[in-house]
């Protein structure tokens, strides 16, 4: 264990080596410290001069209350409505303190706003320390989620560009498309071996391999075959490994080291992870020989993702493996959940259903494949994915654990080293900021509509929502490096899956609620019906 934590603390420390910040850079870093510091001394000054309250001050539940709501009200697995209970208890910030948490909780997106604007220049979510032990009992590089200041920023700046810039990413809807090819034959498959012929049961599981394929077929360049009918084993490794890394990081992070020989839950978190980084790193490793061979033959290596990546020599080979593997972590569950609630709601109601079928039909007709362009001309395509992630943002609270400097929020002060919950899910279905906020209604997103009514109630004000209300893909340097890969794939999935089929909820379906695990997934399997379009 020892060797292996050094080996990657070596591998840090060479990385930083090669890489020391160029004078500018150094610069803008002294000029931006020093703004810091003249704002602090003001916060500091407003402090002591006791216009602004402590974090002491904030109300909140006691440890006890907390258990009572998780455990006897049941909020363990529901804990994004528990932010809507808290707030109505507590008012829109307040202190819980659990296990090793200490949290200040913020649920109004004026709140929210002021803890992003004062996030600092390397904001952080969250310390891991969990994680960060995995990686070093396994010798691993840190990596997205446990670097931290500038060694995050420096692994950052090397995934960006082909993630977030959209002419670069444009050049993935190919890839996209062939993959929901193989989702429309899958689709067709599962529907012939039902009993009525047309149902797909546990939808969710199966957008799963789709989200796994896609997002792989463009990080590591190669198809899986998630979609036929013998599905890699190592794809449902990885795919059980997730559920199993995401359940029990919540509860490793509440026990103490010494409890990791006594305890299953350590070893298990630990099987998980391991499983994880080794689908992802055999994958980089295919590649990587497929590309040696390339070019030992004399034929230009070509790729997307990975390539790139290689090619730009700015990560080391373990960093490529934990960026990799974290990518293909965060690009499953997320645009396969968003999807899944998608079809739930369309198959709820028939006009929304109507209408983006008539938006699709228009821009392509004859199930013409949409292309980037296209996109610009499917407004309500783009609004019924975000009243999906409205309705179920996939990561219902998010965290800026705010290390550099204090705070003030609301007329709080915090010191530094304080970890705030931003809570999105309460904002998101608050009602002063989405009129009838529990309705899906897409057409809310459309500013071209006139105000009128969602649901039959007038609704002046009714676009006006604040912008810090609808994060679902958090904000500044931190916020998702897949949102727009995420989005292409869910735009040119809804819309190929509208030109081909109807999709209707089984007669007398339940309705389904979201549950929370890290990430909001339903809480049971959705079936649905997909009638094939004349
Ligand atoms: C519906 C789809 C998705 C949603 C709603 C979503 C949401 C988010 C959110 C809220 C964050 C935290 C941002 C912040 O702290 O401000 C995040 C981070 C992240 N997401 Fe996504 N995500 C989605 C898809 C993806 C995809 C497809 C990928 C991979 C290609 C991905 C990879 C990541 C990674 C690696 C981070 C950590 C970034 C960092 O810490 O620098 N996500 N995502």
């Amino acid at each position: 264990m020892g060797s292996s934590a050094a080996a990657a603390r070596a591998l840090r420390l060479s990385a930083r080596c090669a890489r020391t910040l160029p004078a500018v850079q150094a610069g803008t870093e002294l000029r931006h410290r020093a703004s810091a510091d003249r704002r602090n001394l003001s916060v500091q000054a407003a402090a002591e001069a006791g216009k602004l309250k402590s974090i002491d001050d904030l109300p909140g539940p006691s440890l006890p209350t907390t258990l009572y709501w998780l455990f006897v009200k049941g909020y363990a697995d529901k804990s994004h409505l528990l932010q809507g209970v808290q707030r109505s208890l507590y008012g829109p910030i307040w202190r819980s303190r659990f296990g090793p948490f200490d949290i200040v909780n913020v649920a109004s997106p004026e709140l929210i706003a002021q803890v992003i604007q004062q996030e600092g220049r390397y904001p952080s979510r969250a310390e891991l320390p969990h994680w960060k032990e995995y990686r070093e009992l396994r010798g691993q590089a840190y990596g997205l989620h446990v670097d931290t200041g500038p060694e995050w920023y420096r692994i950052r700046r090397a995934l960006n560009p082909k993630m977030l810039k959209l002419r670069e990413v444009s050049a993935y809807a190919p890839i996209i498309h062939q993959v929901i090819g193989d989702l429309l034959r899958r689709i067709e498959v599962l529907r012939s071996l039902s009993q009525d012929q047309v149902t797909v049961s546990d939808l969710a599981s199966e957008l799963h391999k789709f989200g796994f394929e896609g997002i792989s077929s463009i990080l590591f360049e190669t198809r899986l075959g998630c979609l036929q009918e013998d599905i890699p084993p190592d794809t449902l490794r990885f795919i059980a490994a997730v559920n199993e890394m995401l359940t029990l990081s919540e509860t490793v992070v509440l026990f103490p080291r010494w409890s990791r020989g006594v305890l299953p839950f350590w070893r298990r978190f630990v099987q998980a992870w391991d499983d994880l980084y080794d689908v992802a790193r055999s994958l980089v490793d295919r590649r990587i020989a497929e590309i040696q061979a390339q070019v030992c033959s004399g034929e230009p290596a070509e790729g997307m993702y990975l390539t790139y990546l290689l090619s730009s020599d700015r990560l080391s080979r373990a960093e490529v493996y934990i960026s990799l593997t974290e990518l293909l972590l965060g690009g499953v569950d997320t645009t396969s959940n968003t999807l899944s609630w998608a079809l739930y709601h369309l198959a709820r109601d028939r006009g929304v259903q109507d209408r983006l079928y008539g938006e699709v039909s228009a821009v392509c007709p004859d199930r013409r494949e949409p292309i980037t362009e296209d996109l610009s001309r499917m407004p309500y395509l783009k609004a019924v994915i975000k009243e999906t992630l409205r309705l179920y943002p996939v990561v219902p609270g998010n965290g800026r654990f705010v290390s550099e400097d204090a705070v003030v929020v609301g007329n709080y002060w915090f010191p530094k080293k304080t970890q705030f919950h931003l809570c999105h899910y309460a904002t998101c279905h608050d009602e002063d900021q989405f009129v009838d906020a529990e309705v899906f209604a897409p057409k809310r997103w459309l500013r071209a509509e006139a105000p009128g009514s969602v649901c039959g109630r007038a609704a002046p004000g009714f676009y006006r929502h604040h912008p810090y209300s609808f994060l679902p893909f958090g904000v500044g340097v931190r916020a998702c490096v897949g949102k727009r890969v995420a989005e292409m794939e869910m735009f040119f999935a809804l819309s190929r899956l509208m030109q081909h089929y109807e999709v209707r909820p089984e007669p007398g379906a339940p309705v389904v609620e979201p549950k929370t695990r890290t990430l909001l997934i339903p809480s049971k399997p959705i079936n649905l019906r997909f009638l094939p379009r004349a």
